[in-house]
């Protein structure tokens, strides 16, 4: 049960509401709803082959696939960075390519791509701005504090290792709690410290009734935060499984897509 006190610009507020008349019988908006999406990219290589898939609101989901596999790709067409011909997306309800939609989600992409010419703490202001959402300074002290990089939210990214680059991106999904945040490998690359307070932050955004995709090659990662893991081969969703019946019936997330996924099996 979320504890949070409600402003009228909280970014919780309409899933809170849509949770207020789910108790009502009024039916939830899932945060993700991705319909017979396909694409090509221009050489002809079809990376998606008409993916669905819905993520509901409050949970975890893992995304595994080899290399190759399609899983990036996903990712980009539902936050409308590379454009889909077929198919329909929606993010929280939205359009995916509505400005609502847009404030809806947040994408923490693999590449650690952040403007150089800001401070840690402008470059989350500036977040903040584009989310239409208040920000409170010491709130960045204190994340910056809690991921090992003490007093450094004023120096300039450029002066950032590739880690604490990451950790900035993570500290922005962590303000910014939007009701569906998709975490590309961004978790691969920080220090232990780090990964620890991640997975305890994405762990409460659940049960504030959030929802997380975390697309990762790191299966113990998965273990210990996903509630359910999609498994993904050559641009083609093979299923969805629930986490806990994975370890109880294989032992270890390995052991599952060692057998669903055999060596050789192209991507
Ligand atoms: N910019 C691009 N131009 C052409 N083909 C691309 C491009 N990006 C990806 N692909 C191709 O699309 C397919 C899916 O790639 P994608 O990056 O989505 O896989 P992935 O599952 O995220 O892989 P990884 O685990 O290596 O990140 C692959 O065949 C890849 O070669």
């Amino acid at each position: 049960m979320c504890t949070r006190r409600l402003s009228p610009g909280c970014t919780q507020l309409r899933y809170c509401q849509s949770r207020a008349n789910w108790a009502g019988s009024v039916k939830v908006v899932d945060p993700l709803r991705v319909r017979d999406v396909s694409f090509s990219y221009r050489r002809g290589i079809l990376a998606l082959r008409k993916v669905s898939l819905t993520l509901r609101p409050a949970e975890i989901v893992g995304l595994v696939g080899a290399n190759g596999s399609g899983k990036s790709t996903l990712i980009k067409t539902i936050f409308d960075l590379v454009q889909t011909a077929s198919g329909s997306i929606e993010i929280g309800g939205f359009g995916h390519r509505l400005a609502a939609a847009k404030q809806q989600g947040l994408l923490l992409p693999s590449e650690d791509y952040l403007p150089e010419f800001l401070a840690g703490s402008e470059y989350l202001a500036h977040l903040h701005q584009l989310y239409e959402l208040p920000l409170v300074d010491t709130d960045i002290a204190e994340l910056f504090d809690r991921f090992s990089m003490p007093g450094r939210e004023n120096d300039l990214i450029e002066d950032y290792s590739h880690g604490m680059r990451k950790k900035v991106q993570l500290i922005a999904a962590f303000m910014l709690r939007r009701p569906f945040t998709a975490i590309d490998e961004t978790l691969n690359g920080i220090d232990f410290d780090g990964l620890r307070v991640s997975e305890r932050h994405v762990r409460q955004m659940r049960d504030d009734g959030l929802t997380v995709l975390l697309c990762s090659h790191d299966f113990s990662l998965l273990e210990r935060s996903a509630d359910r893991i999609i498994l993904m081969a050559a641009g083609e969703i093979l299923g969805s499984f629930d986490t806990a019946t994975i370890l109880a019936e294989h032992g270890s997330l390995y052991s599952f897509v060692d057998q669903e996924l055999p060596i050789g099996e192209p991507a």
